[in-house]
C-alpha cells in the first residue's frame, strides 16, 4: 500500500504533530510507517516511544512497525502505564524518594499493606475512581514513604512519574538522550496526567506526535476525554494535520456515519447505492438469532464475502452477546470481557500477552520476547523466557494442564519484571486458567466463524459487514429517568459501530428487548435512529 497525499504529508512532517483522523483514514497505518522510516534512521542506542491505550492496540501497533522485520532500536512499544513503570517510576524514583527498603513492588488501592500503613479506607461510593485520585493529591508525601518501603500505588502511577520528570536532572537527560519521537495513538482516550506528561516530552525536545479522533472518544467512565486533542490542536508549537479521506467504508457508510455526528453535514460523498440498512426484527434475542442463521449465508453470497470471520455481530451488552452465541447455529465466536480487562498492572499484562501468544499462531516466540527484553544485551534472560514459552504452549489443547501452569506465567513474570510482583495479577491469572471459557476468549476466531463483541471491543478492528444490535432506547444511549448520563460517550459508540463496517451495516432493532435485572420489555427503538434526518440515507434490510 502507498500512502496518499495527506498520509505522505505526515510521513514527511519533521516537527510536532497533531492529527486528527476520520475513521479508516489510515491514521494507525500512517503512524506505523513513519515509525518504520524513522526507525531507520535511528543509532542502535536510540528509538521511539510509541503508545497506545490498551494492551491490544499497542501489540496491533507494534506489529504493523514490526512485523516487516524493522529492528526497533531501542524504542518503547506499549501502554502509557507500562512506559511510566518501567521507564520512569522504576528507574529514577530512588533518586528523587530515597532507596526503596526492598525491591519495589506494584500494589494497587486494595491491598492491605497499602491500607494499613495509609489509613486508607476502602470507598465504594459511584464516585470512587475522583475520590482515589483526590486522595492521591492530598497525600502525595505518603506515596513517598510508601515508596520507600519499597511499595508503588498502582492508581498514582501518572503523578509520580509527572513529579519523577519535573525534579529529576537525570530522567529528563536519559529520556532525551535514548527517545528521539513519541508517538501516542488514540489520542482522545488520554486522561489529564498523560497529557501534561506528553507536553514535558515535547518540551525536552522530543518530536511529539500524537493522532485521534474526537468522535471515537468512548472511556469516558474512566476519566479519558477528547477535549486533550482538541487542547493540543490548539497548541501553536503542534502543525495540525487532518486525515480525511476514510479508506475503509462504503460512501453510503460513510455519508450516515458523517450525518450522524453532525447534524449540519451536507458534503455528501456521491453513491449509487445505499449499503447501511435498518431492521426491526419481531421477537427478542432467540427471534434475533434466528433471523441471523437465515440471512447471513444471503448477505455472504450477496456481498462477496471471502469468510465468516469478516462478518461482525456488535452487541452493547455482553448479555445480548452470550444469548446469540446460544443460539446462532453458524459458527462463531463471541469475545467477552476478560478479568484482565481491569486490570493495569505489569504483571497483568504480560500474562495476558503469554495467553494471547499461547492461542494466537499469528504471534511468534521471538516477537513476545523481543517485546519485553533486548535478545542479544539480555541474551541469557531472553533464552530462559523461550524455555518456559515452549513449555507453556505445550499445554495449549490439555485443559488440566493448563489449570496448572500458573507457576511458569509467574516465572516469565519474575524474569521481566521482578519488582512488579503483583497479586491481584496472579489471582486474575488463576481465575482465567481455570476458566475455558474465558481461555477461549483468547483464541482468535477462525476462518469460519462468526465475530460477536461488544462494540467497546470493535473499536480499531474492521469487517466485510456489520450487523450492530442492541439498538434500543434506554440501552443506547444509556437512558435513566428522561436522562442520558452518558449521551456523548454513546454516540461515539455508535458511530465507532457503524464505522467498522466495509461493504454493509445493519442497523437492528427488535420488538422485545431483556433489561438488566432479565425482565421482558417492550423494544422501542433507539432516538439515535431518529437524529439528524438519518432515515433517508438508510434503507429497509432487503436481503
Ligand atoms: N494509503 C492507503 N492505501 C490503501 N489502503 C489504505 C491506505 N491507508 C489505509 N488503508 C486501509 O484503510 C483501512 C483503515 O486503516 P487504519 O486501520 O490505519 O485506519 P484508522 O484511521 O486507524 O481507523 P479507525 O480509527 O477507524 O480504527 C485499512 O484497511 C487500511 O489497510
Amino acid at each position: 500500500m502507498n500512502p496518499t497525499p495527506e498520509q505522505k504529508e505526515i510521513i514527511d512532517y519533521t516537527g510536532h504533530i497533531v492529527v486528527i483522523a476520520n475513521p479508516g483514514s489510515g491514521k494507525t497505518f500512517t503512524i506505523s510507517q513513519k515509525i518504520i522510516s524513522i526507525l531507520g534512521e535511528l543509532e542502535f542506542y536510540q528509538g521511539v516511544i510509541a503508545i497506545s491505550y490498551t494492551n491490544k492496540a499497542s501489540r496491533e501497533l507494534e506489529k504493523r512497525c514490526l512485523g516487516n522485520g524493522a529492528d526497533r532500536k531501542s524504542s518503547f512499544f506499549g501502554t502509557m502505564d507500562k512506559f511510566y513503570i518501567t521507564e520512569i517510576v522504576f528507574s529514577f524514583g530512588r533518586h528523587i524518594f530515597g532507596t526503596p527498603k526492598k525491591e519495589l513492588e506494584i500494589i494497587d488501592v486494595k491491598n492491605e499493606f497499602f491500607k494499613a500503613f495509609t489509613g486508607f479506607e476502602d470507598l465504594e461510593s459511584e464516585n470512587a475512581e475522583k475520590d482515589i485520585d483526590a486522595w492521591i493529591n492530598n497525600n502525595f508525601a505518603s506515596l513517598v514513604k510508601l515508596y520507600v518501603e519499597g511499595y508503588v500505588l498502582l492508581e498514582s502511577i501518572s503523578k509520580l512519574a509527572l513529579y519523577i520528570i519535573d525534579n529529576c536532572i537525570s530522567c529528563r537527560k536519559y529520556l532525551k538522550a535514548r527517545y528521539k519521537y513519541v508517538f501516542i495513538d488514540e489520542y482522545q482516550d488520554s486522561g489529564s496526567d498523560q497529557h501534561d506528561v506528553f507536553i514535558k516530552l515535547k518540551d525536552l525536545g522530543i518530536i511529539s506526535v500524537a493522532v485521534g479522533d474526537t468522535n471515537q472518544s468512548i472511556f469516558g467512565f474512566s476519566k479519558k476525554s477528547s477535549e486533550f486533542l482538541v487542547r493540543l490542536a490548539q497548541n501553536a508549537d503542534f502543525k495540525l494535520f487532518h486525515l480525511t479521506k476514510n479508506r475503509r467504508c462504503h460512501p453510503s457508510i460513510i455519508n450516515y456515519a458523517s450525518k450522524l455526528i453532525s447534524k449540519g453535514f451536507t458534503d455528501y460523498i456521491s453513491s449509487n447505492e445505499t449499503r447501511i440498512f435498518s431492521k426491526s426484527i419481531n421477537g427478542g434475542e432467540k427471534e434475533t438469532a434466528e433471523w441471523l442463521n437465515a440471512v447471513i449465508p444471503k448477505v455472504i453470497t450477496h456481498f462477496g464475502v471471502e469468510s465468516r470471520n469478516e462478518i461482525g455481530i456488535l452487541v452493547r451488552n455482553s448479555r445480548t452477546g452470550k444469548m446469540l452465541q446460544k443460539n446462532l447455529t453458524l459458527e462463531n465466536k463471541f469475545f467477552g470481557s476478560t478479568p484482565f480487562d481491569g486490570n493495569r498492572s505489569l504483571w497483568g499484562s504480560i500474562f495476558e500477552s503469554i495467553l494471547n501468544f499461547i492461542y494466537d499462531d499469528s504471534l511468534t516466540k521471538y516477537e513476545l520476547v523481543g517485546n519485553y527484553l533486548d535478545i542479544e544485551l539480555q541474551a541469557g534472560k531472553a533464552r530462559e523466557f523461550m524455555r518456559l514459552l515452549s513449555a507453556v504452549e505445550c499445554y495449549k489443547d490439555n485443559i488440566l494442564e493448563m489449570q496448572k501452569s500458573s507457576p511458569i506465567f509467574i516465572k516469565i513474570a519474575r524474569i521481566i519484571y521482578p519488582q512488579a510482583e503483583n497479586i491481584t495479577a496472579v489471582t486474575t491469572l488463576n481465575i482465567v486458567l481455570n476458566s475455558p471459557e474465558l481461555l477461549e476468549f483468547f483464541k482468535p476466531a477462525d476462518k469460519n466463524q462468526i465475530q460477536i463483541m461488544s462494540l467497546h471491543k470493535s473499536k480499531g478492528l474492521e469487517f466485510e459487514v456489520v450487523f450492530h444490535l442492541d439498538l434500543h432506547r434506554y440501552v443506547l444511549p444509556k437512558e435513566f429517568n428522561g436522562e442520558y448520563p452518558e449521551a456523548i460517550q454513546d454516540l461515539n459508540l455508535h458511530y465507532v459501530g457503524i464505522t467498522r463496517a466495509k461493504k454493509c451495516c445493519v442497523l437492528c432493532t427488535s420488538t422485545v428487548r431483556v433489561n438488566g435485572k432479565g425482565e421482558t420489555k417492550t423494544g422501542d427503538p433507539s432516538i439515535f435512529l431518529q437524529l439528524n434526518r438519518l432515515y433517508p440515507l438508510r434503507s429497509p434490510f432487503m436481503y
